[in-house]
C-alpha cells in the first residue's frame, strides 16, 4: 500500500493528512498553529509544516502542499524574506489594487486579462504597496512566490527550482488565467521591476523530489486542493467556513466578471474555479463568543435559544474590512439593539451574519456561471458548530450536504500527490463515504433583514 501525504498551509494552520493512495483513506493526521494576524514571516510557515509532517513524511510515496491564495512572499537574491508576508486579508493595499485596475483600463479589462478583478487580496496589489511604500524593500526582492510554493520548495531537494500551478497563480493578478500563462510585465508594473517567478507545473504532473527521492506535485491553492479533493463536478457548490468565507464551482471554461464579485480563478486539474471570496467567517463566530464569554458550543447552544432573525437584531460582520463586497475600510454594524436584546439574540445574529453573507456568495455564482446549484456542499473549521449545521440550509434555502468531518484541502493536496505518484491522466477515484444531508426549512426574512442592512450602510 502506497501512503502519500497532503499539506494544508492555510492561514491559522498547517494541517498533515497522510493517506492511503488507492482510495483516499485517512491514515493518520496531524497539525500546527501559525502565528496570528495578516502579516507573517513565512519562515513560521516551514516550522509549522516540520512540526505538523514530522513522523509522517517519511512514510509517503508522494507529497503536495495546498496553500492559503494570494500571500505576497518576496525573497531576495539570497531566497531570504525581505519582509514578512503579506496574508490575504491585509487590506492596506486597497488603493493599491485601485490604482493597478485604472492602469490596466478599468475593471473589465482588468478581468480580461487576469480572469478577476483585482482586490486588495491580490498579490500583485501588494507588491504595489510594497514598491510605493517600502521601496528599499521593493528594490531587494528578486523573486515573488506563493506561500504553497515557498513551503513546496523547502520539501523539495537543495537547488529545486521554485514551481507552483495555474491554480494559485491565478490568483496572483499577473497570470492570464484563461490561457496558463504568466503576464510578467504585470508584475513588473506593480513592483516595478521585474521578479522571478516559478515555474508553472502542469497538473498531475510530477514537480521535484525530496532529498529521499519522494514525488513532489505542485502543490496548488487552498481552494483548489479542497475542490480536487471532494472531487468538485459543474453544478456542485462547495461553501467552506474557515478564516475565509468561500462559495466555489469547478467550471470547463473561464469567466471574467468585471463587476468583481465572482473571482475567475483556475483549478487544479486543467478547468477553472470560479468564486466568491468573503474576510469574515469563522472569525466573526470567534470574537463573538469572546464578547460573549463563551466557549463555541456554548455560543452555539445559545444561538439555537433565539428564534430566527434574532428578535430583529441584524448584523453586518465586516469586521477586518471587506472583500465581496469590496468595503476595505469598512467596520462591523449592529442594528436592532432594544432592551429587550438577549444574549441568545446576539449569538444568533452573528450565525445569521455569517450564513447570509455566504448566501449572497452562492447567489453571486449562479448570476456569474448562470448554473443552478445541483448540490451545496459545506466544509471547514467553523462546520464543528451545531448551530452553523442547523442554521445553513435555513439561510442557504436549500439542502446541504455535510461531507464527514475531515480536512478536504490537505485530502485534495492528498489526492494530487496520488495522482502524480501514478502517472494516470486522471486523480485517482476516492470515495467520500456517510456524507449527511442537513434539511431546514428555509428562512428567507433573514437574508432580507441582512440584505436592507448591506445595502443602507
Ligand atoms: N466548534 C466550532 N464552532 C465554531 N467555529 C469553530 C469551531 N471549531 C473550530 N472553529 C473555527 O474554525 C476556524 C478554523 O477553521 P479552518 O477551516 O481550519 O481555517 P483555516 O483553514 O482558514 O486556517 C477557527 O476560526 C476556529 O475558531
Ligand atoms: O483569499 C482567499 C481566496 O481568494 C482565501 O480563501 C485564502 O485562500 C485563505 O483561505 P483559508 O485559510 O480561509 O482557507
Amino acid at each position: 500500500m502506497a501512503l502519500v501525504l497532503g499539506v494544508d498551509s492555510s492561514t491559522q494552520s498547517t494541517k498533515a493528512v497522510l493517506v492511503d493512495a488507492d482510495d483516499g483513506t485517512v491514515i493518520e493526521q496531524r497539525s500546527a498553529p501559525h502565528p496570528a494576524g495578516t502579516e507573517v514571516d513565512p519562515r513560521a510557515w516551514l516550522e509549522a509544516f516540520d512540526a505538523a509532517t514530522a513522523g509522517l513524511l517519511d512514510r509517503a510515496a508522494a507529497v503536495a502542499v495546498g496553500g492559503q491564495q494570494h500571500g505576497m512572499v518576496a525573497l531576495d537574491a539570497a531566497g531570504e524574506p525581505v519582509r514578512d508576508a503579506l496574508l490575504w486579508n491585509d487590506t492596506r493595499s486597497a488603493a493599491a489594487a485601485e490604482a493597478l485596475i485604472a492602469e490596466m483600463g478599468g475593471p473589465q479589462a482588468c478581468a480580461d486579462a487576469i480572469g478577476s478583478v483585482l482586490v486588495a487580496s491580490f498579490t500583485s496589489s501588494k507588491l504595489r504597496w510594497l514598491r510605493d511604500h517600502e521601496p528599499d524593500n521593493a528594490a531587494r526582492v528578486a523573486e515573488v512566490l506563493l506561500p504553497h510554493d515557498y513551503v513546496s520548495r523547502h520539501l523539495a531537494a537543495p537547488g529545486t527550482a521554485a514551481f507552483t500551478d495555474r491554480g494559485d497563480a491565478s490568483g496572483t493578478g499577473y497570470f492570464a488565467t484563461a490561457a496558463g500563462e504568466w503576464r510578467p510585465d504585470l508584475a513588473k508594473a506593480a513592483l516595478g521591476h521585474e521578479p522571478a517567478l516559478p515555474a508553472v507545473v502542469a497538473p498531475g504532473a510530477v514537480a521535484a523530489q525530496t532529498p529521499t527521492g519522494q514525488v513532489v506535485a505542485a502543490g496548488t491553492g487552498d481552494n483548489m486542493g479542497a475542490a480536487l479533493g471532494l472531487d468538485l463536478r459543474p453544478g456542485d457548490v462547495l461553501v467552506s467556513i474557515g478564516t475565509s468565507g468561500v462559495a466555489s464551482t469547478v467550471s470547463r471554461s473561464p469567466i471574467a466578471d468585471g463587476t468583481g464579485t465572482v473571482t475567475g480563478f483556475a483549478d487544479a486539474t486543467g478547468g477553472f474555479l470560479p468564486m466568491v471570496t468573503t474576510m469574515n467567517a469563522a472569525g466573526i463566530l470567534d470574537l463573538q463568543a469572546r464578547w460573549l464569554g463563551v466557549d463555541h458550543d456554548e455560543l452555539a447552544m445559545l444561538a439555537l435559544q433565539a428564534p430566527a432573525g434574532a428578535h430583529g437584531v441584524t448584523l453586518l460582520p465586516y469586521y477586518g474590512g471587506e472583500r465581496t463586497p469590496n468595503r476595505p475600510g469598512a467596520t462591523g454594524t449592529w442594528a436592532g439593539l432594544t432592551p429587550r436584546t438577549t444574549r441568545a439574540d446576539l449569538a444568533r445574529a452573528a450565525f445569521e451574519a455569517l450564513l447570509c453573507s455566504l448566501a449572497d456568495g452562492v447567489d453571486a455564482l449562479l448570476s456569474a456561471t448562470g448554473d443552478e446549484p445541483q448540490r451545496v456542499m459545506l466544509v471547514g473549521g467553523a462546520t464543528r458548530s451545531p448551530a452553523v449545521r442547523t442554521l445553513a440550509p435555513a439561510v442557504l434555502g436549500r439542502s446541504v450536504l455535510l461531507p464527514p468531518a475531515g480536512e478536504y484541502v490537505a485530502r485534495g493536496a492528498a489526492r494530487q500527490a496520488a495522482w502524480a505518484l501514478s502517472g494516470a491522466a486522471e486523480p485517482p477515484d476516492w470515495p467520500l463515504a456517510d456524507t449527511e444531508t442537513l434539511d431546514a426549512t428555509p428562512a428567507p426574512a433573514v437574508r432580507t433583514a441582512y440584505a436592507a442592512l448591506r445595502d443602507r450602510v
